[in-house]
């Protein structure tokens, strides 16, 4: 059963910096493409943890647009194992701002926020190769 696999409940963080080479739209966001790329990162991570393999992502059930993200933002990006089946792991992800540049304040102006501001969330199925 899923829920009794110690894997459910395994969560993986990343953080990255924005680089400004990445702003795409007006107000230095970055696209909503940036967020996916770095849930299949964290993804990836916990590929290697569960299975021993890096997986490839089959499908996202949802993907949340909450906020946006801007060049300058620190991230932290979160996986979490919800379910385990066979060869496939479904797993939940977050993309929050934990600090952000305060161009009011001067060029190259930022802070850490007191609360991160949630950006994108998502919830996906990777499928790891099957076990030898
Ligand atoms: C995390 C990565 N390292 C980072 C990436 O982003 S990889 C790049 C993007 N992904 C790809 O390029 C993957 C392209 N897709 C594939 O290669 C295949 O479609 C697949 C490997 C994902 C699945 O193919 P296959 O191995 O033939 O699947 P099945 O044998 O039919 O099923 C195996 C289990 O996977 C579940 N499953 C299959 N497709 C989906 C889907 N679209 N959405 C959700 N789940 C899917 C299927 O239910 C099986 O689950 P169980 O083994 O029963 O748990």
């Amino acid at each position: 059963m899923s829920e009794l696999d110690p894997r459910v409940g395994l969560t993986v963080t990343h953080r990255r910096y924005v680089p400004y080479s990445h702003a795409h739209y007006a107000g230095n966001l970055v696209d909503g493409a940036y967020a996916l790329g770095l849930f299949g990162d964290v993804a990836t991570e916990v590929c290697i943890r569960t299975d021993g393999d890096e997986g490839l992502f089959a499908s996202y059930s949802d993907v949340q647009f909450r906020n946006a993200m801007k060049a300058g933002d620190v991230l932290e990006v979160t996986a979490t194992v919800t379910r385990v089946g066979t060869r496939s792991r479904g797993i939940d992800f977050e993309a929050r701002v934990v600090c952000r540049g305060r161009p009011d304040r001067g060029e190259s102006a930022a802070e850490v926020l007191d609360t991160p501001i949630v950006a994108v969330t998502a919830t996906g199925t990777v499928v790891v190769p099957a076990a030898a």
